[in-house]
Formats: structure tokens, sequence, C-alpha cells
């Protein structure tokens, strides 16, 4: 059986036709594999993540989702990919005066009618499932609330059941936890990776915490300079790869003060 979700062949990427910030790279995510890709800040990784989701589109390359070849997708086709892969933003990106539940309901807009999107029309099985989703990330309570009177470790709460609530058969996260403090990052991460596995999603997440990618990852790629320099177990990224990895841009937040100050 083919387990393979996401394929990409030697994918490169320039934004000025000189650099490529991204080189030769061929990758193969399975399903229901809980990926982290670390790298210095300039490294190509936000690139990659936005070339999945074919925000940009590469210079070179193939990628292939669930059987097709999205480069050479038509409209349709594109739609339909784009319905099944979720997006999880480093600033959350809700629509902040509307409330929680209409913005988890957005996560639905791609796979209804373009008729009922428009008058923002939910079935009431959509949701029932918007209010089970954020009932198991502990916001039941909270779903008549405006997104802008919530704190940022409840927003990314609300983004998680957002990209959900579509559900993908693949979620990206750009530095999902980038803005929150080690505790709500930790809580985060953790409803990232449970509800990864509870619905059987594969998860792309791209970190800066390398001892946070080492806790919950089920493969670490390691991304510098634009090149796949690392890709493995977790429990093979020793200190000295990260150190090479991170070069001269290796500080405190990479090995993580995080482990200590959950302890
Ligand atoms: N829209 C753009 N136009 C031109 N150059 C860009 C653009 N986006 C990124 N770059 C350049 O591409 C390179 C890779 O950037 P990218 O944001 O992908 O790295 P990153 O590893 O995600 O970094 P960070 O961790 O700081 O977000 C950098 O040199 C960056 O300046």
């Amino acid at each position: 059986m083919n387990n393979s979700l996401l394929d990409i062949r030697h994918l490169t990427m320039s934004y000025d036709g000189k650099v490529n910030v991204l080189k030769d790279i061929n990758l193969t995510f399975n399903k229901n594999e809980f990926v982290v890709v670390i790298g210095p800040s300039g490294a190509g990784k936000s690139t990659f993540i936005r070339f999945i989701n074919l925000l940009v589109k590469p210079t070179g390359g193939e990628i292939i989702f669930d059987g097709d070849d999205l480069l050479q997708a038509n409209t349709n086709q594109l739609k339909a990919a784009r319905s099944n892969i979720g997006m999880i933003f480093q600033d959350y990106n809700l629509i902040e005066r509307s409330n929680v539940l209409k913005n988890v309901l957005n996560g639905q807009l791609g796979k209804i009618s373009a008729f009922d999107s428009i008058f923002g029309r939910f079935t009431e099985e959509d949701k029932q499932r918007a209010v089970n989703l954020l009932e198991e990330v502990g916001l039941g309570e909270h779903i008549y609330k405006r997104a802008d009177e919530l704190s940022g470790g409840q927003m990314q709460r609300v983004g998680i059941c957002r990209a959900l609530m579509q559900s993908p058969k693949l979620l990206l996260a750009d530095e999902p936890i980038a803005s929150l403090d080690p505790a709500t990052s930790r809580l985060i991460m953790e409803y990232l990776f449970n509800l990864s596995n509870q619905y059987g999603v594969t998860s792309i997440v791209n970190l800066h915490q390398v001892a946070i990618a080492k806790e919950f990852a089920t493969r670490i790629i390691g991304i510098k300079k634009g090149e796949v320099v690392f890709d493995d177990h977790p429990d093979y990224l020793t200190d000295d790869i990260t150190e090479e990895i991170y070069g001269d841009k290796i500080n405190e937040s990479v090995f993580g003060t995080f482990a200590s100050q959950m302890a």
C-alpha cells in the first residue's frame, strides 16, 4: 500500500531569479507523520511551507499531493487540493471582529458551495462539529466571544480548530508558537500533536525551538541555506548536528530553556 501523501521532487525556488532560496529539495511525507522543520532564520522554512500550499510558485520541481501533480493541476483540482490542506499561522489570522464559532466555521468555506459561502450558510452538522472541536481544545465556554477578546494561546487553539474544520489530509503550521510563552507553547503543541493523531492528519510544522521539536516530532527535517541537511528521527538529532544546522545563528532559544522552564 502506498503510504505517501506528499512527494516533493527537485524543488527549486528563487524570488529574484538569481539566488536559490531552496535548492533541489526531494522529500516524501507519509500519512500520519508529525514532521517538524527546523533551521536558522532565512534558511527557507516559510518558503517551503508556502510552496506546499501553493502560496508561492516554485521556480522548478514537482509537488505530488495525494496522487495529483499540483503544478499541472487545473483550477478545480487545485481548489480540491487546497481544501485538503489546512494552514496554521504564527499570527493566527483570525477575523478579530467575528466570534470564535464563526472563525472555526470559516475553515469549512472551501468545502461548501460558493452560494452558501457568500451567505455564510452552514449546516447544523457543521456547527455541531465546530462546537465539538472547540470543546476538545477547552474553548467550549467561549464560542460566542469575539476573537479579539482571546489570549494568544486561545487564538491559536481557534486557529487549530479552523484548520481541522476543513477535514484536511495535511496540516501546515508556520511557527505556530513563536508568539507564545513556553507554557502556552507546550499546550498548543500538545493539542496540535494529539489532534493530528486523533484525526489521522499528516502535519508539517516549522519551529525554531529544537527542544520542542524533539519532544513532539516523529521526524525532524533540518534546512540550512535552502538545502535539507538533516532528515531523521529526533533521536538522531545530536547537539553537534543542531550546532551545525544553526551555525553562528545559534542562541538560547534554539536549544531552548524550554525544557528547563517546564520542569
Ligand atoms: N516574498 C519574498 N521576496 C523575496 N525574498 C524573500 C521573500 N520571502 C522570503 N524571501 C527570502 O528567502 C529566504 C528564505 O526566507 P524564509 O522566510 O523562507 O526563511 P525562514 O527559514 O522561514 O526564516 P524565518 O525563520 O526567519 O521565518 C530569505 O533570504 C528571505 O529573505
